[in-house]
């Protein structure tokens, strides 16, 4: 039996780190990948503040030390002074990624005209992809609705974790098996 995929899910936000609001991200992105995924998988889950000292530490321990062969953030996209979750991203990366970012923003402007406002990025650190996601809640769907298809095939790549999805939710594409 192979081991369940470790998949990171990190949440940056002031407010729910802090206990202001109930973290609504966390549980959004568990929850579409519990429809998406048919393969076994595990989240490994944290909460951090819009850090960025704290959101690489975060970064660096999920993908070195917690085995994590896919992270996905949410929040901190954005303009304001403390949004820093692509600088940090950035910064643990050894390979960018700006096809991701450039299809999640296309996607969510159909849904909202600020989407232009997000900076998320998706990069890959060693065998790890990280994906950011807006603090939106209802941003996360969106956007892995629109990346996911190619998550699998960039995972086999880099030497991640092999998932399989179900074609009703997200029709994961393969040019060639392994
Ligand atoms: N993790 C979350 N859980 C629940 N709701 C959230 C979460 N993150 C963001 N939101 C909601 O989305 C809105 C916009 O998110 P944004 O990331 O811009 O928050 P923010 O104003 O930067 O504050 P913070 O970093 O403290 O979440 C917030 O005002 C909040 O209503
Ligand atoms: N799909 C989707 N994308 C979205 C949004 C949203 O509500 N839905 N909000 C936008 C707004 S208003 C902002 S400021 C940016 C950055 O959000 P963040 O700082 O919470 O990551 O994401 C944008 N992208």
């Amino acid at each position: 039996m192979t081991e369940p995929a470790r998949i990171g899910l990190v949440t940056v936000s002031d407010r729910a780190s802090a206990g202001v609001y109930q973290d609504l991200g966390g549980p959004a992105m568990a929850e579409w990948l519990s429809r998406a995924l048919v393969t076994p998988w595990q989240a490994v889950s944290r909460v951090i503040s819009d850090d960025r000292e704290i959101i690489e530490t975060t970064l660096r321990d999920l993908a070195d030390t917690e085995s994590c062969g896919l992270i996905l953030t949410t929040g901190g996209t954005g303009p304001a002074p403390r949004d820093v979750t692509p600088e940090a991203t950035e910064a643990v990366c050894d390979k960018m990624m700006p096809g991701y970012g450039e299809l999640m923003r296309t996607a969510s402007l159909k849904v909202v005209p600020t989407a232009i406002l997000s900076r998320q990025t998706a990069g890959i650190r060693g065998r790890t992809l990280i994906i950011n996601l807006p603090g939106k809640p209802s941003a996360i769907a969106d956007c892995l609705d629109a990346v996911f298809p190619a998550t699998p095939y960039c995972l086999d790549l880099i030497g991640g974790p092999w998932l399989d999805t179900d074609p009703a939710v997200c029709a994961a594409f393969r040019p060639k098996k392994k």
